[in-house]
């Protein structure tokens, strides 16, 4: 048990290193895009690095120069010397991290922008399998993770890399002998680092994705209040959250602590480093075997030589943070996009809106089919009620017509030509779509119905306002049209939201509508503007319907019954009450009529 655990951590470290490679080189590809700048920082941390080494340089040599000779003029060189090296080492300094923060903007910019365009070539399957608050966070946590990274890390590790072989190289050509006592302690350094990194890369993966997990348990909680509190389910929630936060918690707690052992134990390490330089120097100066300056120049390089081994450590666990950030956002980018259209599908022509289904059978995981042998005719014009009991495949079926799935078998035809010859893009443009979640944007009631048709006049939204019967409601308001919607239900009813709604589809002027009865319970009035609305919204085109209204499926042309998958009736509402089916059971039996009628 133990020996299998032991493995396991041992391919998580493996896993861990494996994965920085690709990443890294991925991330590298966007800092090269900007080349120009990149050359101009990375010669600024040469110009760093190399003033930086010159600094003790200077002073060491002036002690054995100067001092020695008591020589008050080259003592007053030496310190504007160093003064201009002093200044001209901040300045490159700063110029570095100008340029590398523009750098680091442009990269984050382009990655914040390829995944949000991404998001929206994915298909409806990818976010119905996602916590959305869980991929929010990729936006936002991850991304601002890689940003803060380049921001410090690269330059970090330049100039790191450089310091420490320029130290080692003036060390070397000063006195080997004593390079070789300045020394002693890297192996130490090493074995400290090795254990500390080991530890902390696996932790931080943990951190990122615990933190993943919490945002998105937090947004699923702030947009499931409503339902939280009709159950009384708050402390159950909030019992849920104190577990997350307190593994977040843990795993940040661990990922932290050694990532603060790392400064004091460098710290120690530097401490011995310069007590071992000044006693063996002290007695090598004795004998002769190098000078005062020597020393000075040593004690000082022995300080420069941990901190950017310290930096590299430091950098190493950023940058592990940073490739699980990137890791993660690649890993989204890299999703496969919503299937392509096939090769040579066509636009589709304007349509009259006839669609049918031959044969089609469709399964949303593998197994058995979700639905199956599904075939009817709906003529241009008709509604057309799916009615059934709930998981029936009702939905499933609008997902096939609207194609954010596609038939295992079988074939859709829309207005004769087979769906999956059609672009996907062309369809959807002909098709509208009024959903229960009557789902409003932030911004104006005139923009938010204007979504149905971006180059819609203020006139036509006003007349599909009118058509819609939320006209007189919307002129109610304070600002009228102007009304801005803050949230999604802001200040306005559940009826009112679906009228809006309603507008917004009969200006789309689709030739096929999906309609998705609102079950909400909705007062007479506003139910009977809402009717009369939908009589506007239907006439002329195609419509199906997922019908909870008696009134909308009596009058539908066709109702479409459909138990497990398949389709058991069909015909108008006094065909299948002739049939004396399910339907009509349906219809006859109190307690199912009500079903019939909410569900
Ligand atoms: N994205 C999905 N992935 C896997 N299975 C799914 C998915 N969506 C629906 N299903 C399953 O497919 C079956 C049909 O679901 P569908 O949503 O089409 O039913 P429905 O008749 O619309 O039900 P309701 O009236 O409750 O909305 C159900 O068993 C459901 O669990």
């Amino acid at each position: 048990m133990l020996k299998k655990h032991k493995e396991n951590r041992t391919e998580e470290k493996r896993s861990v290193v494996r994965g920085i490679g690709p990443t890294i080189k991925r991330i590298w590809s966007y800092l090269a895009d900007q080349r120009s700048l990149m050359i101009l920082v990375l010669l600024m941390v040469v110009a760093s690095s190399a003033l930086g080494l010159m600094g003790p340089f200077l002073i060491g040599w002036g002690i054995d120069e100067y001092f020695a000779t008591e020589s008050a003029d080259g003592f007053i060189w030496l310190l504007s010397g160093l003064a201009a090296v002093y200044v001209m080492h901040s300045l490159t300094l700063w110029l570095q991290s100008y340029w590398m923060i523009g750098i680091a903007q442009k990269t984050v910019y382009t990655m914040r922008r390829q995944l949000f365009n991404h998001f929206h070539k994915l298909s409806i399957d990818f976010f119905n399998k996602r916590q959305h608050g869980e991929l929010m966070s990729r936006v936002t946590n991850d991304i601002e993770n890689v940003s803060a990274t380049l921001n410090s890390s690269v330059i970090q590790i330049f100039s790191s890399v450089l310091t420490l072989v320029g130290t080692l190289a003036v060390m070397i050509w000063l006195s080997p002998l004593l390079t070789l006592v300045t020394m002693i302690i890297v192996p130490l350094m090493f074995m400290g680092m090795k254990w500390i990194t080991s530890r902390t890369g696996r932790l931080y993966k943990e951190q990122q994705r615990r933190l993943g997990e919490m945002n998105g348990y937090i947004e699923e909680t702030i947009s499931g209040q409503k339902i939280i509190k009709s159950f009384s389910q708050e402390p159950k929630v909030i019992e849920e959250f104190r577990i997350k936060n307190q593994q977040l918690k843990e795993s940040g707690y661990w990922a932290q602590t050694f990532t603060g052992f790392i400064p004091k134990l460098m710290n120690m390490l530097n401490n011995l480093s310069f007590t071992i330089v000044a006693a063996v120097g002290g007695f090598f100066a004795l004998k002769g075997y190098v000078t005062i300056g020597t020393i000075v120049i040593f004690s000082e390089y022995s300080r420069q030589f941990t901190r950017p081994l310290n930096d590299l450590s430091n950098q190493f666990n950023t940058l592990l943070s940073a490739v699980a950030g990137a890791d993660r956002v690649f890993d989204i980018i890299d999703t496969e996009e919503e299937a392509v259209d096939e090769k040579g599908a066509k636009p589709l022509p304007n349509i009259n809106g006839k669609v049918e289904f031959k044969d089609v059978s469709f399964s949303y995981e593998r197994g058995g089919d979700t639905v199956s042998d599904l075939n009817f005719i709906a003529e241009p014009g008709q509604t057309i009620a799916l009615v059934g009991p709930t998981g029936a495949g009702k939905s499933t079926i609008i997902n096939l017509i609207s194609r954010f799935y596609e038939p295992n078998q079988g074939m859709i035809l829309i207005d004769g030509h087979d769906s999956t010859k059609i672009t996907r893009e062309s369809l959807r443009k002909q098709m509208g779509f009024v959903l229960q979640d009557s789902f409003l944007f932030q911004g104006t009631i005139r923009e938010n119905i204007r979504y149905g048709r971006l180059d819609a006049t203020d006139e036509e939204v006003e007349k599909a306002a009118k058509a819609a019967n939320a006209h007189s409601f919307i002129q109610r308001l304070p600002e009228g049209y102007d009304t801005v919607l803050s949230q999604d239900d802001a200040g306005i009813s559940q009826g009112q939201k679906q009228l809006l709604s309603i507008a917004r589809a009969i200006l789309a002027d689709p030739s096929i509508l999906i309609l998705d009865e609102a079950t909400s319970s909705i007062d007479t009035i506003t139910e009977l503007k809402i009717q009369e609305a939908l009589q506007h919204l239907l006439k002329g085109r195609t419509s199906f319907i997922i019908a909870h209204r008696l009134n909308t499926i009596k009058n539908a042309e066709q109702i479409i019954v459909i138990e497990s998958g398949q389709i058991i009736e069909k015909g108008n509402h006094d065909e299948l009450l002739a049939q004396k089916g399910f339907y009509h059971d349906l219809y006859t039996s109190q307690l199912e009529k009500r079903m019939l009628m909410n569900y």
